[in-house]
């Protein structure tokens, strides 16, 4: 990537093109959707909540999980996550949640996402060595296009849904002002106890609601 292609160091060409929208009816409110291509033609969408402020829009930037999102998989919390915060950005009457494809398992994809949850249950290793045993990154997400995407709805600073510094830094490093990390807390389950543990030991992803359900695992 050349340094002109940066969004963050110099918006100077698109980094995303819009293609669609339309208005999405949810269970949890109705949204415009607004699609687009990114420059790596993966197709991107952002649902879009009411008068979108230009600073400091509750938004989420949401890795897609097919496990999590689409079948309700315990293993992680993203399906949780991803209807909390739609009912979050419709509570507050505005937001944006952007839904970034490509960045399933982490980046590494579904199968090796699959494979990583193999090794986690047959293996006993932990959501970041089972990544590093395949020979793949701990986290391979690119956040260029999610950071496109904010810039074209206009907006140029957000309060973010998420627990994970790392997002933050990378929008940040892509040209998107973070003016609040806003904790997107859900219940752990059993099944997942172990793994958001390690989110937030070797991840440093900020849990504090871990500590109760810790006391009595
Ligand atoms: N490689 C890998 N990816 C996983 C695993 N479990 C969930 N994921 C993926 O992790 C991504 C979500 O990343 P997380 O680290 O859970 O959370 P985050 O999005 O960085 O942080 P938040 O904004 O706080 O939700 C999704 O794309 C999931 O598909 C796993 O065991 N291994
Ligand atoms: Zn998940």
């Amino acid at each position: 990537m050349t340094a002109s292609e940066v969004v963050g160091d110099l918006p100077r060409r698109a980094v995303v093109e819009r293609v669609v929208e339309t208005r999405l009816p949810t269970r949890h409110g109705t949204f415009r959707a607004v699609g687009y291509l990114d420059r790596t033609g993966t197709e991107q969408v952002a649902l879009v909540y009411g008068d979108v402020s230009p600073l400091g829009a509750l938004t989420r930037v949401h890795s897609e999980c097919l496990t999590g999102d689409v079948f309700g998989s315990t293993h992680c919390e993203c399906g949780d996550q991803l209807a909390a915060a739609l009912d979050r950005i419709v509570e507050e009457g505005s937001g944006v949640l952007v839904y970034v494809q490509g960045h399933e398992g982490r980046g590494i994809g579904l199968l090796a996402k699959l494979e990583a949850m193999r090794l986690q249950q047959d293996e006993g290793l932990d959501t970041v060595d089972a990544n590093v045993a395949q020979g793949l990154p701990v986290d391979a997400r690119d956040y260029h296009a999610a950071a496109g995407i904010l810039t074209d709805l206009g907006i140029r600073s957000v309060r973010l849904l998420s627990n994970n510094p790392k997002k933050v830094e990378q929008l940040t490093r892509y040209g998107i002002r973070i003016s609040e990390q806003v904790p997107l807390l859900v219940p752990p389950n059993p099944e997942n106890l172990r793994y958001l543990r390690t989110k937030a030991e070797r991840m440093a992803h900020l849990l504090p609601h871990l500590d109760q359900a810790f006391a009595g695992s």
